[in-house]
């Protein structure tokens, strides 16, 4: 069943942006991390194995739901869909990707951070949209300063994001989820303490709401 970019947002307190390195952390970390109860999983395209570590995942975590972060081109958006991804997000919005996307009726999420580019994808149709740098961006204040003019585009903010100030952003009516890397730290991965990201993962669902 396809996802709308909505359903897949709000259904999750947090979506982790995941960077990995080695392919033997895939199906570990996924299993932690819906251990505790984080289920929507970005893994990015910034690491060689990052397409077969979604296989790996998709293959043997059936409760996760998988897409691909750090989408560049029309090439990305045809290698997630050869590799069964359920959504894609970039941290922009270039022509020829949004070009792919909408020729592939792909769940995305693109990234933007002005009110000209959270327009033009909110007319596209998009319903989600990243919003990064989410901190250097304006973080906040800049969120809420464009719930007044465009309360109906909803977005995810990415990058500074943290378990501590991630209700900042939630409490936002225009706020459907948030994105971040604290949940799936390198240094966890590299020393396999899976249990250890079980228990930042669990932490994060109890504070920002088991949705
Ligand atoms: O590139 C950065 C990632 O998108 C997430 O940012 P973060 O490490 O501040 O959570
Ligand atoms: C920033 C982000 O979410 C991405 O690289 O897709």
């Amino acid at each position: 069943m396809t996802l709308s970019t909505y359903e897949l947002a709000s259904s999750a307190p947090m979506i982790p942006v995941i960077v990995i390195e080695d392919i033997a952390h895939a199906v570990p970390l996924a299993q932690a991390l819906v251990a505790g109860g984080i289920k929507v999983l970005e893994v990015t395209l910034r690491t060689p194995v990052a397409l077969d570590a979604i296989r790996e995942i998709i293959a043997n975590v059936p409760d996760a739901i998988v897409g691909a972060g750090t989408l560049r081109n029309a090439a990305d958006v045809d290698a997630c869909l050869a590799a069964g991804c359920a959504f894609g997000v970039s941290p922009g919005a270039p022509a020829p990707l949004m070009e792919a996307v909408a020729a592939n009726k792909f769940p995305f999420l693109p990234g933007c951070n002005t009110p000209t580019e959270a327009m033009t994808l909110a007319d596209q149709g998009h319903e989600v949209l990243k919003f990064f740098p989410a901190s250097a961006a304006g973080g906040t204040p800049m969120l809420k300063a464009l719930t007044s003019p465009l309360p109906d585009v909803k977005f995810c903010p990415t990058g500074g994001v943290s378990l501590e100030n991630a209700k900042e952003y939630l409490a936002l009516s225009n706020v459907v989820t948030v994105g971040g890397s604290w949940v799936a730290p390198v240094p966890h991965m590299i020393a396999g303490d899976w249990a250890a990201i079980e228990d930042i993962a669990r932490k994060t669902t109890l504070a920002l709401g088991n949705r």
